[in-house]
């Protein structure tokens, strides 16, 4: 039988598969899309830890039905999704190269311009599923002060491995990582 780590949260449990990253590491995983009850139960919980803040903003894709909860339950009527590869549909896009550390490569992040000018001069909170290397969350942040918006808060469902540690970020329960 496969491994599966048990993982409560908003006062639900998921059994969450154990899966192999590397010879030596792996994680338990978490696939927020498609959880509509997690989703729904755990985004006010969320809501009540943040700061005031303008303007939503998530990386695509697992975060999106988490931003989007959100932007319902404090009735925005926008929230930003940055994208991973240049739409054919963007109006002028805007886009930070950014070195992962992690896969070795270069990928990008990029906004259409109309998400810029709403990201401009506002209070930005990041939204995610998982903060686990921090790397994306960086990257989000790059392109948030890029764009002339102001980071005040980084959150997740989920601080895994170190992330837990950390002070700079807001989240409602730690995910172990699986080190042999
Ligand atoms: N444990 C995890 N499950 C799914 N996505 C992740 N991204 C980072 N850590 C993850």
């Amino acid at each position: 039988m496969s491994k599966s780590f048990t993982l409560k949260i908003a006062g639900l449990e998921r059994q969450l598969p154990i899966v192999k990253l590397s010879p030596s590491l792996s994680i338990a995983s978490f696939v927020l899309l498609g959880d509509a009850e997690l989703v729904r139960q755990a985004t006010p919980l969320l809501v009540k830890k943040l700061p005031p803040f303008d303007v939503i903003i998530t990386a695509e894709a697992k975060g999106i039905p988490l931003a989007q909860q959100l932007a319902n339950e404090l009735q925005y009527d926008h929230f930003v999704v940055a994208r991973k590869s240049i739409k054919a549909y963007m109006k002028n896009p805007f886009v930070l190269e950014v070195n992962s550390i992690t896969t070795s490569t270069t990928q990008i992040l990029c906004l259409d311009s109309l998400d810029v000018e709403r990201i401009k001069g506002k209070r930005v909170a990041i939204i995610d599923d998982v903060i686990s290397t921090g790397e994306s969350i960086q990257s989000l942040e790059q392109l948030i002060t890029k764009a002339g918006g102001q980071v005040v808060c980084k959150a997740a469902l989920l601080a895994e491995g170190d992330a837990a540690l950390r002070k700079d970020i807001i989240f409602l329960e730690k995910l172990p990582l699986f080190v042999d």
